[in-house]
């Protein structure tokens, strides 16, 4: 039958057949907009439908604007597609494309513009892709970045300079030797020919003549990698030797043996720092078999300990907690002959509040030898008076402090003795001057938020593209988890493309989830795999060359110190190319062989553990680079700490601080590969850096997306990276200021593509410009905050574990129950015996 005429008998339902579409999620002025195109599509075609007036068919034409490789704030634009409407006017801006939201805060990942729209130029900067499936994507990466404000000069850098004389490298002359200082000739030549040490540094002379000319205490304060260990140690075993040869030849006594009694402790802040002293302790005493060494630090087995103690030690080696624990509950531990007692890293001792426990053992080892002294007891041929030796790089007010508790009438060694003035004031500057060593070769890098990640990937790309040209860097980050993340990035296969295939399946998911998900109750957030904890180096995909391979190592206070200990051990046996990326529990003391780059991609939290990080590299005499991250504006007021890090600086304002660009970084490490661009060839690298830090940024996010963990992972970590950022010292605050740090841009540089909602900041811009009136009590607070953040690695047992969830430090209800849930937490690990950020003893 033909169906000419029929007539359907459909009733039309008085809202019309056609349903109004719901316009959820994204940018309300997306919504408004797509609603009021919508309405007015749809009222007419209703009025088509219902016979009345026609009007002009509207356009059905899927824009496929939706079609991009947007995160959720573009979910409102996925549910304008069906209508081909008039977008408003934009706000202007540079490059192309239609930014998907218009907050200052934010950025997205990429922008898009409708396909439609298509016939706009490629300009570098704006970098697109309408490649697979017809998406037109527009870079932001290099859009809306703040500029700089110190000037960018392409001038003679550091390495073209004249080369600077070592500050810290043995001495030259041939009639400073280890002999003429006092050491005894079988001791120098086990020196020279098992630990290829021929002349002593300048410290070393200084303190090596000191303590083994006379009994009394001194403080030691020297720059980094100048050999301050060897300073102390030397003197401690020269001094051991000679009483156990007396003893021989007096042959009435029973030569020196473990039996002989405790004469010496060590202490150090880390435990890190205690095996790394106990390694050089051993090495010496090869020559004088008869001594024995041990360690007692804390996260290793009490029992096996002290079952060590019991078969009797010389020397000790121990953190501080650890040994209070000893000194209080096991017998064996005889501490009634300890003649010398150094305090190694005496501000990091402090600062990680080991006063308590110092101020006991002190105590103890008074009381104990005064008990001795009165039974008449004593070795003979012992001191009658303990030495104390306190080490030190800075003379800080609590350095000062320790010192009272532990020092009387201490001398003070300077590698520089002329530096020891009789001029107060000259004095007093000169003990509060720590310096980096002279021949470090100091830059930095001014990166905006958004580049940061990849610019970091690619000057570790260029450092190493050179087989040998670099053998170990460390890279500094602010916290535990941000270090995590790194990590995770730096080893994954970041182009593969299941991994991009499964973020862009994610990046759907993602869209079509986020608006149901704000409606519903907040989920359990699914926790970055703890298992994968155990992994701490692998390969570094991104990195890794045809010739060569780069290992990335991680390293942190969260680490199970036998996690900490054997990548340590690795790293440093490693002797291919290899990152080690750590927060400052590699800071300070750690003497890791061939480091010849230091990058500080988070700046320290205060100057003086800026300079324990660079002084990692350019150790004894040796060369070494260091270059630091600063984003444009206020951070790179930073610069004058750098400008004081050298003591001729100090004073002549004459050394030059080499400044790279994000672009530059981008170009040498993603386009030229090693090479650098000449002017000619410059337009063409422009576009392709763009290009390819795009691309990168691309794949970044999509592994990211490709697991809810990954992105757990990748939100805590901006998470705790903000937080620590609040707790720079006062003193350098106005270089890091977190009011005025871009939260959206920084999500980037987390993989992120929008910052993550519902931080509690202390400082932190809240939109009422609410400043922060907290009481100083609490604001002193967020350093204890920044520290466990940092995971800084002392044993300090009061230090919570506040890593995973920093409450935000105000008086409220919810906070004081966030601190108490964390002591509780710390009580625990502490009993478990579990690694916390801070190691406890
Ligand atoms: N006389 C020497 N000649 C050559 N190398 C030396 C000498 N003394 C020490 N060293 C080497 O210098 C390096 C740094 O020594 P050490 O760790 O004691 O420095 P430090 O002053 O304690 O540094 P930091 O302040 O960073 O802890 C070590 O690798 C050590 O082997």
């Amino acid at each position: 039958m033909a169906d000419d005429g029929m007539l359907l008998n459909f009733s039309i339902p008085e809202s019309g057949i056609l349903n109004k579409p719901k316009f959820k999620g994204g940018a309300w002025r997306d919504r408004l907009t797509a609603k009021k195109a919508a309405a007015n599509w749809h009222s007419k075609a209703t009025e088509r439908l219902t016979g009345e007036k026609a009007s002009p068919k509207p356009s059905t034409k899927a824009t496929d604007v939706n079609r991009t490789e947007l995160g959720p704030r573009n979910h409102a634009a996925q549910h304008t597609t069906d209508f081909d409407f008039e977008r408003p006017a934009k706000r202007p801006r540079v490059g192309e494309g239609v930014k998907t939201k218009f907050d200052d805060n934010d950025a997205p990942a990429v922008e898009f513009r409708p396909q439609s729209n298509a016939n706009v130029s490629k300009k570098p900067g704006s970098q697109q892709d309408a490649g697979k499936g017809g998406k037109q994507i527009v870079s932001s990466l290099f859009s809306y970045n703040p500029t700089s404000t110190t000037k960018s000069q392409r001038q003679q850098g550091p390495e073209n300079e004249e080369p600077i004389e070592p500050s810290n490298a043995p001495l030259k002359s041939e009639l400073d030797t280890f002999t003429s200082l006092g050491i005894s000739e079988s001791l120098a030549a086990h020196l020279l020919k098992k630990m290829d040490l021929k002349a002593p540094t300048a410290i070393q002379k200084a303190a090596i003549t000191q303590l083994l000319k006379d009994d009394s205490d001194a403080f030691i304060q020297a720059e980094t990698g100048s050999g301050k260990t060897l300073s102390y140690l030397l003197p401690i075993v020269q001094r051991l030797m000679e009483l156990s040869a007396n003893m021989r030849k007096r042959k009435v006594d029973d030569a020196v043996s473990r039996q002989s009694g405790l004469f010496a402790i060590v202490l150090a802040p880390t435990r890190e720092l205690s095996k790394q002293i106990a390694t050089v302790l051993d090495n010496l005493l090869r020559c004088a078999h008869w001594l024995v060494a041990t360690t007692v630090i804390g996260g290793e087995k009490k029992k096996s300990e002290k079952a060590r103690l019991r078969k009797g030690i010389n020397i000790l080696v121990a953190t501080p907690g650890r040994l209070a624990d000893h000194l209080e509950h096991t017998e064996a531990l005889d501490v009634s002959n300890v003649r010398w007692l150094v305090l190694d890293e005496g501000d990091r001792l402090m600062e990680l509040g080991f006063e308590e426990e110092i101020q006991k053992i002190v105590g103890n080892l008074n009381i104990r030898m005064r008990i001795k002294k009165d039974a008449k007891s004593a070795i003979p041929g012992l001191p009658n008076k303990r030495t104390t030796v306190l080490c030190s790089a800075t003379m800080k007010m609590d350095v000062e402090r320790l010192g009272q508790i532990s020092l009387k009438d201490a001398v003070h060694i300077k590698a520089d003795p002329s530096a020891l003035t009789e001029d107060d004031e000259a004095e007093e500057k000169e003990e509060q001057g720590f310096y980096a060593p002279a021949q470090l070769k100091q830059s930095y890098a001014v990166v905006a938020p958004k580049l940061r990640l990849v610019s970091l990937i690619s000057y570790l790309k260029r450092a190493f593209a050179r087989k040998g040209s670099v053998m170990k860097a460390i890279v500094f980050i602010s916290c535990a988890d941000s270090v995590d993340f790194h990590f995770d990035i730096l080893t994954s296969k970041l182009d593969e493309d299941e991994a991009n295939a499964q973020g862009k399946e994610q990046e759907k998911d993602q869209n079509q989830e986020a608006e149901s998900d704000k409606k519903k109750k907040p989920k359990m957030v699914t926790q970055a795999d703890p298992t994968k904890l155990a992994v701490t180096y692998a390969e570094s995909p991104s990195l890794s060359t045809k010739t060569h391979s780069v290992t990335t190592y991680r390293l942190h206070g969260s680490l199970p110190q036998s996690l900490r200990t054997s990548t340590l051990a690795h790293f440093t046996k490693n002797t291919e190319a290899s990152i080690l990326l750590a927060t400052d529990v590699a800071s300070r003391g750690l003497d890791l062989p061939n480091v010849d780059l230091v990058v500080e991609f988070d700046p320290a939290f205060a100057r003086e553990d800026h300079l324990h990080r660079i002084g990692r590299t350019a150790r004894a005499g040796k060369d070494g680079r260091a270059c630091i991250f600063l984003m444009p504006g206020c951070e790179e007021g930073y610069v004058e700490i750098l400008k004081s890090d050298r003591k001729e600086t100090s004073e002549t304002g004459s050394y030059h601080i080499g400044r790279q660009d994000a672009d530059e970084i981008l170009k040498r490490g993603l386009v030229t590969s090693g090479v650098i661009a000449t002017a000619k060839d410059n337009k063409s690298t422009t576009a392709a850096f763009m290009e390819k830090a795009t691309d990168l940024q691309l794949n970044i996010e999509r592994w990211a997306l490709a697991s809810p963990a990954r992105l757990e992972a990748a939100r805590r970590a901006y998470q705790s990276h903000v937080r620590a950022y609040a707790t720079h010292v006062a003193a350098e605050r106005g270089y890091f200021d977190i009011k005025q740090l871009h939260l959206g841009h920084l999500a980037k540089a987390f993989a992120l593509r929008e910052r993550p909602s519902g931080m509690k900041v202390p400082g932190l811009r809240t939109g009422t410009g609410r400043e922060d009136k907290r009481p100083a009590k609490v604001r002193g607070a967020a350093t204890a905050e920044r520290k466990a953040a940092a995971g800084a690695g002392g044993e300090g047992g009061k230090k919570a574990d506040l890593r995973e969830d920093l409450p935000a430090l105000d008086d409220s209800e919810e906070a004081k129950k966030m601190r108490k849930a964390v002591r509780a937490r710390e009580k625990f690990m502490r009993h478990a015996g579990q690694a916390a950020e801070f190691n406890l003893g």
